[in-house]
């Protein structure tokens, strides 16, 4: 099901649409005005494969992986639109060559080097802290 028919059928459930977070964006809306029209709907951005840097996605062929920089690109550009508050993002460490103990670069790879790179590229500590602290908080906190 498309990302926005989804988000649309979670508007229907009223309560829950500003609980609801679309996962994988990095793999799933490239174009940015589709993406743009998806985030105008009020859910979470999910770009949470940071650290899967892959030649050919299994899933999807005709899926080119972004990188981490693309990931970092897209961000800034949603944050200039508008919507650091409804980014999250995260590692999906799905395979075990990604963690330390097989020579990966564990969970702290955000840490130790995609927040560098976020200040580099031009997004704000305040941004940041939003992204890895403010937005999950609310997104996890139900009353
Ligand atoms: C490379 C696959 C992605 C990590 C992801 N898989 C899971 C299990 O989350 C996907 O794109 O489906």
């Amino acid at each position: 099901m498309l990302p926005s028919r989804l988000c649309e059928f979670c508007r229907r459930l009223e309560p829950m649409c500003p609980k609801t977070v679309m996962s994988h964006l990095d793999r799933t809306i490239f174009d940015e005005k589709k993406l743009l029209e998806f985030a105008e709907l009020g859910s979470y951005l999910e770009y949470d494969l940071f650290g899967t840097e892959l030649l050919n996605y299994q899933f999807n062929t005709s899926v080119d992986m972004p990188s981490d920089n693309d990931r970092i690109k897209t961000l800034r550009s949603l944050i200039s639109q508008g919507y650091e508050d409804r980014i999250v993002i995260s590692h999906d460490i799905h395979t075990k060559n990604r963690l330390v103990k097989y020579g990966g670069h564990g969970y702290s790879h955000i840490l130790n080097n995609i927040v560098p790179k976020m200040l580099l590229r031009g997004i704000s500590q305040e941004s940041i802290d939003k992204i890895l602290l403010g937005n999950p908080k609310r997104w996890l906190t139900f009353k």
